[in-house]
């Protein structure tokens, strides 16, 4: 009864009583359908409506994105609870009670456009805050940490989880491959390959920037702040064997979840919070705080509350607003600068990039990427349309003599400070995930997880992972091991359930 998603077009149909008007060529006229398979003795290609639409239809697939291709997403608001002024002079924090219209976009990392909203991944968790100072975006994850902290590795892990080239089929192989040449990804795959790895829907997980953001107050001084969003339903995950049977039944769980929650009134939400360091506490961390393969332990760190984050309407159109949404980590406001670390310096360019070919050049003149808060004052001009008002009259270069927009210049702001780089300890955060933060079941379940995936793969791929996976604890090495060696001959008996990548 209650499902606005199942319902959608028939909610339409009793919200319009009749016709909603008299249908039209793309370019406004009214137009006849005539059935062609009945006009014989008329010209197919004076049928506007059959050219119309024809010539279009080809026209209307766009690229998907390379990762986080599949996704739900909804529009809502953050609203400041608690005064932060003293760390970010950003205005979206500058009074409580201060509300910013937010749009989010979460969405598997590995899946294509089609895929399945219950695989084993991290989830992306994206977040637009239209700002009066324009668009800050926190392009961010289901985990706190993320795989890499060397940007070159980038495509290889990319490629290493998406499909064979020569098969055309996922393959753990190339996987564990990279994981296991990788070490330092081995700290956010427990969590992927433990509970966390399959949310229950998106409104029960939750969502972290990952880097450590510099950030200025009105002084000008600074901190370095990580983003965290908590739930306030609480976490939620799903096991292996429900997430399998979920996806035969409603790949699109997930997607379907957030609409109808969102369409019944029942408007998920997530606490804003904060994990706060000066330059002091980065200086004598002991490990890199920039560092996103790391957690920043939340005893020495501990969240300090910011706001609320409420999604509280659905998109009118998908492809117009969520497709078309694109969230760069280069959007930042005066008072937040970004991270210091290369990871972000090389997302700065990704982003901008994947939208200039996914949604061309003028893809933040696409409604849902404009600024609401702002008058845009850029001096790019023309290229494929979208353009909106193109500048109007305005001069199109700068410096000029003509009164076009003159720089902001922000003199309390300060060079992103140099970090401090070791060589990192791969091992240590993993471990005590392992050992402090999960329960004995779920370290069971990690376990079998781990197998159903490496299960499949070379052994000499196998070898390796048991060796690090004894690094990071030899009771974890050890079951692994010996779960390899119980299944070796059963290995491909359950081939058949293995629905997706590394499930
Ligand atoms: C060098 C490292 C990285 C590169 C080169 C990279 C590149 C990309 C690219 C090209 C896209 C598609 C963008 C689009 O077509 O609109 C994307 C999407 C995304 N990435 Fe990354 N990424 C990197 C690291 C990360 C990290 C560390 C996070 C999380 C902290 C992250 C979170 C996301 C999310 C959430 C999306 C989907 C955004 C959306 O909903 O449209 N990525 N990434």
């Amino acid at each position: 009864q209650n499902d606005p998603a199942g319902q959608q077009i028939l909610l339409f149909k009793e919200k319009t009583k009749g016709p909603i008007g008299v249908m039209t060529t793309s370019a406004g006229a009214p137009i006849e359908y005539k059935d062609a398979r009945v006009t014989l003795n008329s010209k197919l290609i004076f049928n506007e409506y059959f050219m119309d639409s024809l010539t279009h239809l080809n026209r209307e697939r766009i690229p998907e994105r390379v990762v986080h291709a599949k996704a739900g997403g909804a529009f809502g608001y953050f609203e400041v609870t608690h005064d932060v002024t003293s760390i970010c002079k950003a205005k979206l924090f500058a009074t409580v009670g201060k509300r910013t219209p937010v749009a989010a976009r979460f969405s598997p990392v590995v899946q294509e456009r089609g895929g399945i909203d219950t695989s084993r991944d991290a989830r992306g968790f994206a977040v637009k805050f239209y700002t009066e100072e324009g668009n800050f975006d926190i392009v961010g994850l289901s985990t706190p940490m993320f795989v890499i902290k060397d940007p070159l590795l980038f495509p290889t892990f990319v490629r290493a989880q998406k499909r064979n080239p020569a098969t055309n089929l996922f393959d753990s192989n190339t996987l564990w491959d990279f994981l296991t040449l990788q070490p330092e990804s081995l700290h956010m795959f427990l969590l992927i390959f433990g509970d966390r790895g399959i949310p229950d829907g998106y409104r029960y997980m939750p969502g972290f920037s990952i880097h450590t953001f510099e950030v200025l107050n009105e002084p000008g001084e600074k901190s370095f702040v990580r983003f965290h969003f908590t739930p306030t339903a609480g976490i939620k995950n799903l096991r292996s064997e429900e997430a399998r049977k979920i996806a035969a039944v409603d790949p699109d769980y997930a997607t379907r979840d957030l609409y109808r929650a969102i369409g019944n009134g029942n408007f998920p939400s997530w606490k804003v919070s904060i994990q706060v360091l000066s330059l002091n506490d980065v200086k004598n961390a002991g490990f890199d705080v920039f560092d996103v393969t790391k957690v920043l332990p939340l005893d020495d760190y501990p969240l300090i509350p910011v706001g609320i984050f409420v999604l509280n309407k659905n998109p009118v159109n998908y492809f117009a607003e969520i497709e078309q949404l694109a969230f760069s980590p280069a959007n930042l406001v005066p008072g937040i600068l970004g991270g210091p670390d290369k990871l972000f310096e090389a997302r700065r360019l990704a982003y901008r990039d994947a939208e200039y070919y996914r949604l061309g050049a003028n893809f933040n003149k696409i409604p849902v990427n404009c600024p609401i808060q702002v008058k845009l004052m850029d001096y790019n001009r023309d290229g494929k349309p979208p353009v909106k008002d193109n500048g109007k009259d305005t001069p199109n270069y700068y410096p000029n003599s003509f009164n076009g927009a003159e720089p902001y210049h922000d003199e309390k702001r300060t060079e992103l400070i140099e970090i401090f780089q070791d060589e990192p300890n791969n091992f240590q955060q993993a471990t005590e995930l392992y050992v402090n933060e999960m329960t004995s079941d779920e370290r069971s379940r990690l376990v079998q997880n781990i197998l159903y995936s490496l299960g499949p793969v070379a052994k000499f791929l196998q070898d390796r992972a048991v060796k690090l996976l004894t690094i990071i604890h030899p009771d974890l090495g050890n079951r692994i091991a010996e779960g390899l060696a119980a299944n070796r001959t059963n290995y491909y008996k359950n081939y058949d359930d293995r629905l997706f990548n590394y499930n």
